[in-house]
């Protein structure tokens, strides 16, 4: 029997249609909704924040970067395409309100990003699981196990992306940025032997979650950079968070309207993360915060960090502690001090290495009689100099002089070379507190602290991290 040939070319268009429909996935969707309507898929939320305490839910963050390794983000309905770490780099992000399907034990499993600012812009987001009840016994458990396996991973490689977050408003809530500072503990200039005691207090600290536990303590490490304007306070901070590959949280205290709002804050910050307050000598000189004093010390004793979680740095930075209460500044709520001086003539040399490439140069005898006649500049303004003549470095290494024959005149004097017998007192170099211990003398055991001489009044910006035990 003949085919009519209308219904021939009927049956063709249907199903041109249907393919055409397929490839742009709306075949998909329907098919979706259909399913949907029949209740094959049970729906599993994962909210951002924990909407009883409002703290951050570790496992948004981790299912967040475990969607965002997935291969199938390209096949994804709708992904913002985003500059990553690198220059040049561009990643995938998954997009608000979109899909993307992961394969897992032989199932299809459905990851549904639901906006955080739709209808409310404060409203927090969330991911929406989607899987068959069929499969729901047999794979959801060994699911969220793989993800934290898988996220693990990706976070013990360093791979993860860093986040900064600021609360640049009054409602008591983070915004956050990509964290992409260059900056490294290679980077930063400074006495060689003290990078490395902070380097390997850092690497310790990361191992010793067992270690804190077992002593009934809150896995958490507080610093305090201390120094000059441009110095390389902020830079450490940064070169922390990338040496520690943890997310930033930069506490803006004049922005924080109550001590509860403070906790607030707290409350919300992640585990892996630096908690940072810049400038806290200014605020409790200038009260410059409706934080009181005693709201500021709760924070610093970890009593709040307790109950949010652990894993974190607290960084605080000065320019003096002379004026703060050393009581703020006991070990427990501090752990850790760091000098952060103004350029002697090794940290010159090491800038001149790094910023200029020259390690010898016929002009250094000259700078370096200049700084040990009591000048000295930040390695701010040094490096900033560098910056500007690197294209020659006598006249760079030039500039440098003339500059510390003006401005920075005097700038160090008493630091260098006024030492006197009267005067002499045991300086610990740098690092002066220990996780558990309580005496001077463990503390010095702990980073083999060495004796310098300096003087009481003044503290010297020949060494690095000069920092007085008490
Ligand atoms: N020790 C250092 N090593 C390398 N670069 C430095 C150092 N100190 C300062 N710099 C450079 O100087 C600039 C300013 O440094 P930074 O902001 O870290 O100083 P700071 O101590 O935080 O200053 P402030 O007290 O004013 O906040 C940065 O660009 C940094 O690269
Ligand atoms: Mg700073």
């Amino acid at each position: 029997m003949a085919m009519n040939p209308i219904f021939i070319a009927t049956l063709a268009g249907a199903f041109i249609l249907f393919a055409t429909l397929f490839q742009t996935g709306r075949v998909k969707k329907v098919w979706r909704i259909i399913e949907d309507w029949f209740h094959v898929y049970q729906f599993l939320k994962v909210p951002e924040l924990n909407e009883a305490t409002q703290q951050h839910n570790q496992l948004y963050r981790k299912v967040s970067l475990y969607l965002h390794s997935l291969p199938s983000l390209e096949d994804s309905d709708f992904a913002n395409l985003i500059t990553g770490k690198k220059q040049n780099d561009i990643v995938l992000s998954l997009g608000p309100n979109q899909t993307i399907q992961d394969r897992f034990l032989g199932t299809t499993l459905f990851w549904f990003n639901q906006a955080a600012h739709e209808p409310n812009p404060t409203r927090p987001g969330a991911f929406v699981l989607k899987i068959r009840k069929v499969d729901k016994r047999r794979v959801l458990r060994p699911y969220l196990q793989h993800i934290h396996a898988v996220t693990d991973e990706i976070e013990r490689q360093g791979q993860r992306d860093l986040r900064l977050f600021m609360n640049a408003d009054s409602f008591g809530r983070w915004r956050s940025v990509p964290f992409t500072h260059p900056s490294t503990l290679d980077t930063i200039t400074m006495e060689p032997d003290l990078k490395n005691r902070v380097k390997s207090d850092l690497e310790s600290f990361l191992r010793a979650r067992q270690y804190y536990h077992r002593l009934g303590r809150v896995w958490k490490r507080s610093f305090l950079l201390y120094g000059p304007s441009g110095t390389g306070k902020s830079s450490f901070v940064a070169a922390m968070a990338n040496f520690l590959c943890y997310d930033v949280y930069d506490i803006n205290l004049s922005k924080v309207p109550s001590d509860s709002d403070l906790k607030f804050l707290l409350l919300q910050t992640t585990p892996k993360s630096i908690v940072v307050i810049e400038d806290l000598d200014l605020f409790l000189a200038e009260k410059s915060t409706r934080v009181s004093s005693s709201g500021i010390l709760n924070f610093m004793d970890g009593i709040l960090s307790s109950c949010c979680g652990e894993e974190r740095m607290m960084v605080f930075t000065m320019n003096t502690k002379e004026n703060v209460d050393p009581n703020l500044l006991r070990p427990g709520r501090v752990d850790v001090h760091i000098h952060f001086p103004l350029c002697d003539f090794s940290a010159f040399k090491s800038l001149a290495s790094s910023y200029l490439g020259v390690k010898e140069h016929k002009l250094f005898p000259q700078v370096q009689e200049i700084f040990q006649s009591g000048a000295s500049l930040s390695p701010a303004e040094i490096g900033e100099l560098m910056i500007t003549n690197r294209n020659s470095p006598s006249r760079a290494i030039k500039s440098v002089i003339t500059a510390l024959q003006t401005d920075g005149d005097g700038r160090g004097c008493g630091l260098i070379g006024r030492q006197t017998e009267d005067d002499d007192v045991d300086e610990p170099e740098g690092v002066v507190c220990g996780e558990g211990l309580h005496t001077v003398k463990d503390l010095r055991k702990l980073y083999g602290l060495f004796r310098l001489k300096i003087t009481r009044k003044h503290r010297s910006n020949s060494s690095l991290g000069a920092s007085p035990l008490r």
